[in-house]
C-alpha cells in the first residue's frame, strides 16, 4: 500500500510550500499537491530532504495519499479560486474529512462553506494563519475555527508547527464556522492601525524633529528594548537604516508613497460598521493607504497653503521624541481596545464565545502584530471579571495617565505643523469622546427630530419623544 500522509497541502506558492515543510520538518507525513505541477516538483527537488513529503500531480492522487480521516490545507488566493478547489476536493472526500483553508478568507464566506460542507458530513475549518512567508516555516500564529470535532484532530497538528512562547503554542480553537476568519481580519485591522501609527511617528520624527531615517531607526531600536516591544517595531529599525544599492541613499525615500491594500483592513472596518463598532484607529489607516494612492487629488492640492514650519530646538526635539514614544504607545492601546472591542461584538452576533485573553495569548509569536504588551492584554481579559474596554484596565488606564500630555503635545504639534497624524488624532478623539460626561450627539438627536420627526429619548423619563418643530413647540410622546 501507498505511503499515507498524515496531513496534505494545496496550493504551494509562498504560504503553502513553507507550511508544508513546516509540517515535514516537525515529523509529519505531508502530500503535496498544486495546480501547477512544476511547483509540487520544485519543493521536493529542493526540499524534499527535510521530511517526508508525498508528492501528487492530480486531486485524486492527493486525496488518496492521506490516512483518514482526511485533512487537507488549501493554501490558495482566497476568493473565488477558493471556491474552485474546495469544488475539485470535497466530491472525492468522505464524511468526517476535513478541508481547512489557511487563506484570507473573508469569514462569512467561510461561514457559506462550512455550512454547505456540513451537509456533506465535511468538516470545514476556516483557518487564520499569520507571520507571512517566514512564519509559515518556521512557526506561525494559527486561529483555526470550525467545530470543536475537528480541532481534536487538527489541533495537536497545528499545534506542533506554530510559533511557541513560553512553551506555549500560538494556536487555540477560536470558535464554530468562521471565527477563525474573523479573527484573523480583526488581526489584520489592528496591523493596518499599528502601521499607520508607526508611519506617523516617522513622519514627526522626520519632518518636525528633522531626525535623518538612520537617526530615526536607532530611535525605534531602542523603543524596541522597552515597552514598544514589537515585531514591526524591530523591522521599522531594519528597514528605515536600509540604503537603497542604486542611489546609496535611504531606502524609504526611494520607494514610491502608495500604500497598497489586499483587503483584509477593509473588510475589518466594513464588519466594524454593520456591527456598530468605532474602529476609527483602522479606518484611517485604511483611509491613509487609500489616500496615498490618489495621485491626481495629491497633485491637485500639492500648493495650497499650510502653516510655516519653525525649525525645532535640539533640547526640543529629543523632548519630542519622547512626547512620540508616549503618543504612539497611548494611541496603541486605543487601536487594539477597538480590535477587541470588535472581536467582543463578532463573538456576540455569531453566538461564538471567543476567548479574548486566548487571542491575546495566540497573538504574542508568530505573527505580524506579535508583543510584548499583549502579555499585558491577556492578562486583563484572563482575569476575574474582563474589562468593558482594555481603555479601563488599570494598567493601561495608568499609561493613558502618564501619556496624556505627550500625546495632546504631538496631536496639537502635527496640527499646528501641518504634518497628517490621523491615527493619533482618532485615537485620541476616541479616547476623549469615551471618557466624556455628555456627547453632542443630543444635539444631533434634535436635528434629527426636527427634519425628520426620528424622535429622541429624554434624560429624566423613559420613552420616545417628538417636539412639534413646525406647530407650537410642544412636545408629545413618540
Ligand atoms: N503571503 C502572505 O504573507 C500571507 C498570505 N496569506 C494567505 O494565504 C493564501 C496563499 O497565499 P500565497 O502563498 O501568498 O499565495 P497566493 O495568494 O499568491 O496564491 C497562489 C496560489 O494559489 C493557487 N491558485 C490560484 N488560483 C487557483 C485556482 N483557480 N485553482 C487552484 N489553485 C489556484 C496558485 O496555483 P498556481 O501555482 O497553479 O498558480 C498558487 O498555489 C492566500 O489566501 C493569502 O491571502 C495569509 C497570510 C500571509
Ligand atoms: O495576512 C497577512 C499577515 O498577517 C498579510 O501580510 C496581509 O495580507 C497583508 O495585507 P495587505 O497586503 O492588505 O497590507
Amino acid at each position: 500500500m501507498a505511503r499515507q500522509a498524515q496531513i496534505g497541502v494545496t496550493g504551494l506558492a509562498v504560504m503553502g510550500r513553507n507550511l508544508a515543510r513546516n509540517f515535514a520538518r516537525h515529523g509529519h507525513t505531508v502530500a503535496v499537491h498544486n495546480r501547477t505541477a512544476t511547483r509540487t516538483r520544485e519543493l521536493v527537488a529542493e526540499f524534499g530532504h527535510e521530511g517526508d513529503f508525498v508528492p501528487a500531480e492530480s486531486a485524486r492522487d492527493f486525496v488518496a495519499a492521506l490516512e483518514r480521516p482526511r485533512r487537507l490545507v488549501i493554501m490558495v488566493k482566497a476568493g473565488a479560486p477558493t471556491d474552485a478547489v474546495i469544488d475539485e476536493f470535497a466530491p472525492l472526500l468522505e464524511p468526517g474529512d476535513m478541508i481547512m483553508d489557511g487563506g484570507n478568507a473573508h469569514f462569512e464566506d467561510t461561514r457559506r462553506r462550512e455550512a454547505a460542507l456540513r451537509e456533506r458530513g465535511l468538516h470545514f475549518v476556516g483557518c487564520g494563519i499569520s507571520g507571512g512567508e517566514e512564519g509559515a516555516l518556521l512557526g506561525p500564529s494559527i486561529m483555526p475555527g470550525g467545530s470543536a470535532e475537528s480541532y481534536r484532530a487538527l489541533g495537536p497538528l497545528l499545534e506542533s508547527i506554530s510559533a511557541k512562547v513560553d512553551g506555549e503554542p500560538c494556536c487555540a480553537h477560536i470558535g464554530p464556522d468562521g471565527a477563525g476568519h474573523f479573527v484573523k481580519m480583526v488581526h489584520n485591522g489592528i496591523e493596518y492601525a499599528d502601521m499607520q501609527l508607526i508611519a506617523e511617528s516617522y513622519d514627526l520624527l522626520r519632518r518636525v524633529a528633522g531626525y535623518a531615517p538612520d537617526r530615526i531607526a536607532d530611535i525605534f531600536r531602542k523603543w524596541n528594548t522597552g515597552r514598544l516591544d514589537s515585531y514591526l517595531i524591530e523591522i521599522t529599525a531594519e528597514v528605515l537604516a536600509h540604503n537603497d544599492a542604486a542611489t546609496g541613499g535611504p531606502f524609504v525615500d526611494i520607494v514610491a508613497d502608495r500604500a497598497e491594500q489586499k483587503g483584509t483592513g477593509r473588510w475589518t472596518v466594513q464588519t466594524a460598521l454593520d456591527l456598530g463598532v468605532p474602529v476609527s484607529g483602522i479606518a484611517e489607516a485604511v483611509f491613509a493607504r487609500s489616500l496615498s494612492g490618489h495621485n491626481e487629488l495629491r497633485a491637485a492640492a500639492r500648493e495650497l497653503p499650510g502653516p510655516e514650519r519653525p525649525e525645532l530646538h535640539p533640547d526640543d526635539a529629543a523632548r519630542f521624541t519622547e512626547n512620540v514614544e508616549q503618543a504612539l504607545y497611548a494611541s496603541k492601546i486605543v487601536a487594539y481596545a477597538q480590535g477587541w472591542h470588535l472581536i467582543q461584538a463578532g463573538s456576540k452576533e455569531y453566538g461564538w464565545d471567543i476567548d479574548r485573553a486566548s487571542v491575546a495569548a495566540i497573538w504574542r509569536g508568530g505573527c505580524i502584530i506579535r508583543a510584548r504588551f499583549l502579555d499585558e492584554i491577556r492578562a486583563a481579559y484572563g482575569g476575574e471579571r474582563a474589562p468593558v474596554t482594555l481603555l479601563a484596565d488599570p494598567g493601561f488606564a495608568e499609561a493613558l495617565r502618564a501619556a496624556q500630555n505627550a500625546w495632546r503635545h504631538v496631536v496639537a504639534t502635527a496640527t499646528e505643523l501641518g504634518v497628517p497624524a490621523p491615527g493619533f488624532s482618532a485615537a485620541l478623539a476616541y479616547y476623549d469622546a469615551l471618557r466624556a460626561g455628555r456627547l453632542p450627539a443630543s444635539l444631533v438627536q434634535g436635528l434629527r427630530d426636527y427634519f425628520g420627526a426620528h424622535t429622541y429619548e429624554r434624560t429624566d423619563r423613559d420613552g420616545s419623544f417628538h417636539t412639534l418643530w413646525g406647530d407650537d413647540r410642544g412636545e408629545r410622546p413618540a
